[in-house]
This record gives C-alpha cells, sequence and structure tokens, in this order.
C-alpha cells in the first residue's frame, strides 16, 4: 500500500489553544492535545492512533517500542485500533485494516454528549477505500473521539455505524489495544479479573477459569476475559502508580505480554522490552457486535493514572473498582 500522503491543511476547529496540528511527511501528520501542566495526548492521523498520553509531570504513561516503524506498518504502541477484525478471528490481516489506514479529521461529528469541561478534543473519522469494500464489501462510518480530561484522563469514544445501502447487516471484533508503560512486568499486577472466565490465546483459545487473586506475570500471557467488569486496575508497584481501566459497550478485556522469546521474534519490539510494557485491551472478542444499516455502535475507553503506594494502603485498588 503506497505511504500515506500528507493531509489537508487542518479544518477551523483545530485553532484552539489546547489543540496542535503538526504535519510530517510520510503521513505522519498528527494532532496533540494540551491539558493542564505538562499534561499531553498526541494522535497520528494514520491509524487513529493515539501514540503518547503524558501526566501533569510530562511522563510518558503509554509504552512506545524503540524500534516502531513507519506507516504502512502499524506502530507498536500507544492505543492501536482493532477493527473490523481482533487477531486473526476472521480473513483480514491481524487486527483488521483500521490502524493501516490514514484517517480524516471529522470537522462536523454529529453531537457526542459528554463533558462541556473537557476543552482538549479531536474528532476522527474513517471510511473504507474502494480496496477495503473489496476485502471487507461494508460501508461504514468510524467516528473516533480522543478527549484529554481536566485532570489528565484520556477517553477514547468510538462511534461505528453501518452505512450499506444493500440492506445488509454486517458483524466485526474490536479492541482498543492499549500499551502501558510500566516500571518492571514482574512487579505489575492486575485486579478485576480474578475469577473471570478467558480464552487462552497460547492454548488454542480454550477457555478457562482465572484463579482467586490478583494476576501476576511471570512468562508470556494473551489471554481474552469475557464478559469483564466495566473497570479493571493496573498496579505498578514500583512507580507507585496505579492505571484505572475503565469500559463501555466492550465486554472483553484481553491481556498480553509476549515475554522473552516472542520478544526476540518481534522485529518492531526490543528484545528486553516486555519488561516495561502490559496490553489490557477493552474488547469485544467472543460475540462479534453485529449492526443493520443504519444503526450505530459505541464504545468507549477510559484511562486515568493515579498515585498508589498500593503498600501505604494509599489506593486499595477494590475501592478503585468497586467505588
Ligand atoms: O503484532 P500485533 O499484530 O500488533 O499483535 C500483537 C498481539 O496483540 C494481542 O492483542 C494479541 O492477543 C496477540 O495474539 C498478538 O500477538
Amino acid at each position: 500500500m503506497a505511504a500515506a500522503t500528507p493531509h489537508s491543511p487542518p479544518p477551523q476547529q483545530l485553532s484552539s489553544p489546547f489543540l496542535e496540528y503538526i504535519r510530517a511527511p510520510g503521513g505522519l501528520d498528527k494532532v496533540v492535545l494540551r491539558g493542564r501542566r505538562s499534561c499531553s495526548v498526541e494522535i497520528r492521523l494514520f491509524g487513529g492512533q493515539v501514540t503518547s498520553w503524558k501526566n501533569d509531570h510530562g511522563e510518558e504513561l503509554l509504552f512506545v517500542s524503540s524500534k516502531a516503524i513507519k506507516p504502512p506498518k502499524p506502530f507498536r504502541g500507544g492505543i492501536p485500533i482493532c477493527f473490523p477484525q481482533f487477531g486473526t478471528q476472521g480473513n483480514l490481516e491481524q487486527h483488521g485494516f483500521a490502524r493501516n489506514r490514514l484517517w480524516a479529521i471529522d470537522d462536523n461529528p454529529p453531537p457526542l454528549p459528554v463533558n462541556p469541561a473537557i476543552k482538549a478534543f479531536v474528532d476522527l473519522i474513517l471510511k473504507p477505500s474502494e480496496d477495503d469494500l473489496k476485502m471487507w464489501p461494508h460501508s461504514f462510518e468510524f467516528r473516533l473521539r480522543i478527549a484529554l480530561g481536566a485532570g489528565g484522563d484520556l477517553s477514547l469514544t468510538s462511534r461505528i455505524r453501518n452505512t450499506n445501502t444493500d440492506g445488509r447487516p454486517f458483524s466485526y471484533t474490536f479492541a482498543y489495544h492499549t500499551y502501558f508503560s510500566v516500571s518492571d512486568i514482574s512487579e505489575v499486577r492486575v485486579e478485576g479479573l480474578e475469577t473471570m472466565d478467558y480464552l487462552d490465546n497460547m492454548k488454542g483459545k480454550e477457555r478457562f477459569t482465572e484463579q482467586g487473586d490478583a494476576i501476576v506475570f511471570e512468562s508470556e500471557v494473551d489471554k481474552v476475559y469475557l464478559a469483564a467488569p466495566s473497570k479493571v486496575a493496573i498496579i505498578d508497584h514500583d512507580m507507585r502508580r496505579t492505571f484505572v481501566v475503565t469500559k463501555e459497550g466492550l465486554p472483553d478485556a484481553v491481556v498480553w505480554n509476549p515475554w522473552d522469546k516472542k520478544a526476540k521474534a518481534m522485529q518492531d519490539f526490543g528484545d528486553s522490552e516486555y519488561k516495561h510494557m502490559l496490553c489490557v485491551e477493552p474488547a469485544a472478542v467472543e460475540k462479534p457486535i453485529t449492526l443493520k444499516p443504519g444503526e450505530e455502535w459505541k464504545g468507549r475507553l477510559g484511562l486515568s493514572a493515579v498515585p498508589s503506594s498500593y503498600c501505604s494502603g494509599q489506593l486499595d485498588p477494590l475501592k478503585v473498582l468497586h467505588g
């Protein structure tokens, strides 16, 4: 596929103190959202992909591989959008084509009921090309709003509408493939998925039930937790930081760390980078989403990073998870 072409000049909505449009060659145009102090989010038009989320100290909260490569290959890190297919569940390329396409700024999105206090946001849109329609013969409009909240929280809201004129419904699977930056994977715990059923991608997608306490990491993990709770906590002990992941419209949650062997086999991933990342991906995998013509689905990802020196009991993940 030809490398993405430079984007057309940004529409009016981009001239705001909270938002900067940065042009770059090779389809690497990006939008930067700026919040309080050093909070920021960077979004690449290629892939509609968040590639950076910084807190008010300017610390990077998402993992991006030092070996991430340029379009038209997917960018290893940030929050790739997996659509219309998660993984290899279908006849499209792994994780579908949305992450490998040039998205556009949507300068006239349908109204979205959001917190009016949020000023730093951008609306993107993806529609299928002629080539896409040959691979996946369905017309759709995929609108994505990325917003940086006043407290530095990050939210992604996807709205996917079936615009088929031939009366045909379509079904898809989906994930926000979120790469969290962690200090040391062996010091990380995930709360909220204990006792849940999961499909183990390392055991032929066989179904198992998770043990009764927090998930810890000592080897490669590639699991799709089914009907997972709407809130999951990722506790980074060394960093004294807890990521709180909330999801709406997305029943499942994928947890992935490639560990050493697979890390070495990935060209766009450093051999030891598995120690400093964890993917927790709100998703719809087990049960594909089906839309009739005219129907729209909404799926939301909410991310916040809270200080948590857990040992001092300052933040009890269960309180975070269950309010
Ligand atoms: O290398 P990709 O296509 O970005 O996929 C990375 C991983 O993505 C995860 O979501 C899948 O569960 C893994 O099976 C896969 O290896």
